[in-house]
């Protein structure tokens, strides 16, 4: 039997659609288990967490907003578990028709002398609000009488807490449907709603976390698949595949070689933060590929790097490899792009037509999509790795629908070009061409800004070196490209994200410029395994 803690560690993986959820309680109420005692166990985990967020005495006064469906049902039995807690409770209940379950306990609140009233005015003194107006039943935009009334608790100041998701948006998509709630906070209930982890989401959900319900792992792998496409990044999954642990006899060639493509007189710094980034992710040897007027810059800041300085164009760009160097099998695999202005196209176009494994970001994506995006990455043999921000990502697919559903944009991106498709953001969506799809649910906005990207190109960078250096020198081009998966991919994105969240706690989000985020790389990771190793022995 799997251990309560794998079967969490599982279940905080798995990311599920309204149709998903739907299908997954059928078949647990099909097994026997009662409506009604499935909603009295949300409501009473629900509760005993709200207890603990919001202790009395203060707050005291709690405003519960009920609809009409089982999301309604949730929100009464937490009224009545914090009425016996010693909360003063009211309710509103804007609509009149209510599901029979929802009904039965409304009932019952107002037999308890609960206040329900029909005007949310009642509930502005409230210290606390707690939105259960709609859950994953929502299927339409919201109109009268509930979308005023949503846009006026909104304009309140009180915390809002929402239950499975804030009422309004769209469970699959994250999208407003018409107007939504606006949570401090939003327990999700028993599995991850897509929707919450869609970057449209964000300014309504607040901080999410998920209750659990005990679903069946069968029931939800029935219906999910036992190796679900679309999965959601974790801290664990992210240690269980970074590089952490090396073979004790191991050399510096067997950790990886990589070479980064980057920079230009212009954007010295870019070159700098690449190779900072893909210092910190323990790579066996870096070589930096730059202008020849970078070099003292570069070896000031980055002694153990072997700095290629190739020549370059009157304003400072790389026109070409130095006559020396070959490309070849040498690296396990090239970063390229960071600073390399648009001049560098005959570079990019010489390492696009390698056999090298290759992560391609900022310039080098501009050049591709000047290229031909798509024919152009399916005549590459070995595998690419995409990061564009969304701004790069439209110039790469022009015809992509990416204002529509990012995760689905990129899903088509990877299809159609073979490559590991990276989408930058606040919520960073992967996927590879057979549609395996990890989010990352978890960053800051510190992060958005210059140079942020650099530091994860090369770290990425890094992470592919070392992933390639393990396999054996004659392995065919598939099997080179399967050991580059969407969880490496994934655990550079966590890793990245995690350093600029240590950085912003201890900096404030002002103070995460590119320079220390690279400092934070390390710290973040020690913290991270630190914690999953305390995790581990409590257990
Ligand atoms: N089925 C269950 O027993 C469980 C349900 N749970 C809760 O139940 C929720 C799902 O319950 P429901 O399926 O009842 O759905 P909801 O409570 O999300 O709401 C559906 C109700 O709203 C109405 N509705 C939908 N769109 C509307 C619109 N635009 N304007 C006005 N009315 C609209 C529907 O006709 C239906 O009556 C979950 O989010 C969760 O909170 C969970 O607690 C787990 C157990
Ligand atoms: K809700």
């Amino acid at each position: 039997m799997i251990s309560p803690q794998d079967r969490l560690e599982q279940i905080q993986r798995i990311i599920v659609t309204a149709e998903q959820m739907r299908s997954i309680e059928s078949r647990v109420f099909a097994a026997g288990m009662p409506i009604a005692a499935l909603m009295e166990k949300v409501a009473s985990k629900l509760a005993h967490r709200i207890a603990a967020l919001y202790p009395l005495p203060n707050p005291r006064r709690v405003g519960i907003l009920v609809g009409p469906g089982h999301n309604g049902g949730d929100a009464l039995v937490v009224a009545r578990e914090l009425h016996f807690k010693g909360y003063e409770v009211m309710l509103c209940c804007p609509v009149s028709k209510l599901k029979e379950l929802t009904e039965g306990h409304l009932r019952y609140a107002t037999s308890l002398e609960i206040p329900c009233h029909p005007q949310i005015e009642s509930l502005q003194t409230c210290d606390l609000l707690i939105d259960g107006l709609f859950g994953f039943g929502l299927e339409r935009s919201l109109t009268d009488p509930i979308a005023p009334l949503i846009e006026q608790v909104n304009h309140w100041h009180q915390p809002i807490l929402s239950i499975d998701l804030p009422s309004g948006l769209h469970t699959d998509t994250g999208k407003v449907l018409g107007v939504a709630i606006r949570a401090t906070q939003t327990l999700c209930l028993g599995l991850w709603k897509l929707g919450l982890l869609q970057e449209e989401a964000l300014e309504h959900v607040g901080s999410a976390e998920l209750i659990d319900l005990d679903l069946p792992l069968t029931d939800v792998l029935a219906v999910v698949g036992d190796s679900p496409l679309v999965q959601r990044g974790t801290a664990q999954a992210a240690i269980a595949t970074l590089p952490l642990s090396r073979p004790p006899t191991t050399h510096k060639y067997k950790m990886g070689h990589l070479l980064l493509v980057c920079g230009s007189r212009r954007y010295a710094g870019g070159a700098l933060l690449t190779g900072l980034g893909a210092r910190a992710s323990g790579v066996g040897m870096l070589s930096i590929a730059a202008p020849e007027s970078l070099k003292p810059a570069l070896s000031a800041q980055l002694p153990e790097a072997l700095i290629i300085d190739c020549p370059e164009t009157p304003e400072g760009a790389i026109t070409a490899f130095p006559s020396s160097f070959s490309l070849d099998s040498s690296f396990d695999a090239i970063a390229c792009g960071p600073g390399l202005t648009s001049d560098a196209t005959a570079i990019v176009e010489q390492i696009l037509a390698s056999q090298c494994p290759l992560v391609l970001d900022a310039d080098g994506l501009n050049i591709l999509a000047q290229q031909g995006t798509i024919p152009t990455l399916q005549n590459r043999q070995a595998p690419t790795i995409l990061t564009p921000h969304l701004g790069e990502f439209k110039r790469l697919f022009p015809d992509s629908t990416v204002t529509e559903c990012r995760v689905t944009a990129v899903q088509r991106a990877a299809q159609q070009t073979g490559a590991i498709v990276l989408l930058k953001g606040a919520r960073v969506a992967i996927a590879d061409a057979q549609g395996n799809t990890r989010i990352n649910p978890e960053s800051t906005p510190a992060l958005a800004r210059g140079g942020s990207g650099d530091v994860l190109t090369g770290l990425m960078g890094g992470l592919v070196a070392q992933a390639i250096a393990k396999l054996p020198k004659e392995t065919s081009e598939d099997l080179r490209t399967s050991s580059i998966s969407v969880d490496l991919i994934q655990s550079g994105a966590w890793w990245h994200a995690q350093a600029g969240i240590l950085a912003a706690q201890e900096r404030t989000e002002l103070g995460v410029d590119a320079y220390t985020l690279t400092q934070f790389l390390i710290p973040a990771l020690r913290q991270q395994v630190d914690a999953a190793d305390s995790k581990t022995f409590s257990n």
